[in-house]
C-alpha cells in the first residue's frame, strides 16, 4: 500500500480504464456475482456433506473470492490462472511484515539475511509467473483490461526490454497488493462481526430478501443502493476493523501544526485505527460494533467527518473503492440470503497488524443453508 503512494501510474491507469473498460457497472457486477457463486457452491457442498452444519474457516475462501474478482476485472484471466501469483505474494506480505520490523536500519534491506532471501526469491517467482501470462497474453487475441493498458503503455515507451518487464511486473503487482488482501480481509471481518450478532444478521438478512425479492437473487445496482442497513454494517466493520491500519505521507517541505514542526523529507503516519476508535470522535461506545451509528451517514456518526478514512483522504485516495464496496455489498447479501451462520466455538479472536489487520487464527463459522 505504501509502494502505492509513488505509483501515479495505476491511478491514470485506473481512471482510464473505468472511463474505457466494456464492462460498464453492471457487468461489473455480474462479474463480483459470478466469482460470489463458486465461492458459495463450495459452502453448499460443505454443508450438505457435513450433514446439514459446517464449520467452515472462511478466510481462504474470501481469498479466493476477492482474487478472482480482481484478477478477471483487472487482469481478464481467472483465479485458478493467477492462484499461484496470489500464493506467493501472500507469502511476500508475510515475508515483507516481518521485514519491516528491521526498518530503521540502514542497509539492512540489502543483506542477504534468511528473511531477505525468501523475500527475494517469492519477488522472483512473482515477476516470472507475471511475465508467464504477459507472453501468453502477446500470443493470444487482446483484451480491454489493465493489463493490456500496462503492455499498451510499456510498448509505447522508450524502455529496453529489461526495464519495460520490471514496468510490466511492478505495475501487475501493485495492484493485486492493493485490491486482493484488502478486499478479501474487510469480507472476513464483516462475516465475523454478524456472525457474532445475531440480531444484525437477522436485521440485514429481512433487507436483503425484502429489497432482492428471493433467495440467491443477484441484486442489481439499484438494489445495492436501497440496502441501507447493508451499507451500515459494512461501515461499521470498516471502522472497527480498517484492513488498512496506516496512512503515511511524505512532508515535501517543512512544515508546522501548532507548536509541532515537521521537518521536510518526514514521513507522517496517521493511525486509522486510533482514529476509528477515538471516543472524543465517536462517543463513550466507541469499540462496540453498532451499525446504527451510520443511520444518518458519516457525518451523522462521528465529530468530525474525515477522521473516518478506511479508504484513505484527499487526492491519493483509494481507487478501488467503489469496486471494493460493490464487492462487499454483493457478497455479503448473497452469504445472507441463502445461509445462517455464527461464531464457531473454535474461534479465537485475533487481530493482527501486518500490511493489513487481519485475523490471525482465522475465523471458523458454523454455517447452514437457510
Ligand atoms: C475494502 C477494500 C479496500 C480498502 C480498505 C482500501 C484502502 C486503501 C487505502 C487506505 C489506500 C491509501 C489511500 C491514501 O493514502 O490516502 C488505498 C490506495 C489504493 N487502493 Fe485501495 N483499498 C481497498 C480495495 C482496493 C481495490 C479493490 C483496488 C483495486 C484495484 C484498490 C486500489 C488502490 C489503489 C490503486 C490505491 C493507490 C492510490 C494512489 O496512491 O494514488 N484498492 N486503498
Amino acid at each position: 500500500m505504501f509502494a502505492l503512494n509513488k505509483s501515479p501510474f495505476i491511478r491514470y491507469l485506473l481512471q482510464r480504464w473505468s472511463g474505457r473498460s466494456n464492462l460498464g457497472l453492471q457487468g461489473m457486477m455480474s462479474l463480483i456475482a459470478e466469482s460470489t457463486t463458486v465461492l458459495l457452491s463450495s459452502w453448499k457442498s460443505r454443508i450438505e456433506k457435513e450433514g446439514g452444519v459446517a464449520e467452515i474457516k472462511i478466510d481462504e475462501g474470501m481469498r479466493s473470492f476477492s482474487g478472482d474478482v480482481i484478477s478477471r476485472a483487472c487482469f481478464g484471466s481467472n483465479y485458478s490462472k493467477g492462484a499461484e501469483i496470489f500464493l506467493r505474494l501472500r507469502a511476500l506480505q508475510e515475508a515483507m511484515s516481518k521485514k519491516s520490523l528491521s526498518i530503521g536500519i540502514p542497509g539492512m534491506r540489502y543483506m542477504p539475511t534468511k528473511k531477505n532471501r525468501e523475500a527475494w526469491a517469492l519477488e522472483k517467482d512473482v515477476r516470472n509467473l507475471i511475465l508467464e501470462i504477459v507472453k501468453e497474453r502477446k500470443e493470444t487475441a487482446h483484451e480491454k483490461d489493465l493489463l493490456q493498458m500496462v503492455l499498451e503503455s510499456a510498448e509505447n515507451s522508450n524502455l529496453g526490454q529489461d526495464a519495460m518487464d520490471q514496468f510490466i511486473v511492478d505495475n501487475c503487482k501493485n495492484i493485486y497488493l492493493a485490491g486482493y488482501e484488502t478486499a478479501a480481509v474487510s469480507a472476513t471481518w464483516c462475516l465475523m462481526l454478524l456472525a457474532a450478532n445475531k440480531e444484525w444478521q437477522d436485521r440485514v438478512r429481512a433487507e436483503v430478501l425484502e429489497v432482492c425479492g428471493s433467495a440467491g437473487c443477484i441484486p442489481d445496482a439499484d438494489m445495492l443502493r436501497k440496502m441501507k442497513l447493508l451499507n451500515m454494517v459494512i461501515h461499521e466493520s470498516l471502522r472497527l476493523y480498517p484492513p488498512v491500519a496506516v496512512v503515511s505521507r511524505e512532508a515535501f517541505k517543512e512544515m508546522k501544526f501548532g507548536d509541532i514542526t515537521v521537518p521536510k523529507g518526514l514521513n507522517v503516519w496517521t493511525m486509522v485505527l486510533t482514529l476509528h476508535t477515538d471516543p472524543e470522535v465517536w462517543g463513550p461506545d466507541a469499540y462496540r460494533f453498532n451499525p446504527d451509528r451510520f443511520a444518518k451517514g458519516i457525518t451523522g456518526a462521528c465529530k468530525l467527518p474525515h477522521l473516518y478514512m478506511p479508504f484513505g483522504v484527499g487526492p491519493r485516495v483509494c481507487l478501488g473503492q467503489n469496486l471494493a464496496i460493490a464487492e462487499l455489498k454483493i457478497l455479503i447479501a448473497l452469504v445472507l440470503s441463502q445461509f445462517s451462520f455464527s461464531l464457531s466455538p473454535n474461534y479465537i479472536h485475533s487481530p493482527a497488524l501486518r500490511l493489513v489487520i487481519e485475523p490471525e487464527r482465522g475465523v471458523e463459522l458454523l454455517i447452514k443453508m437457510l
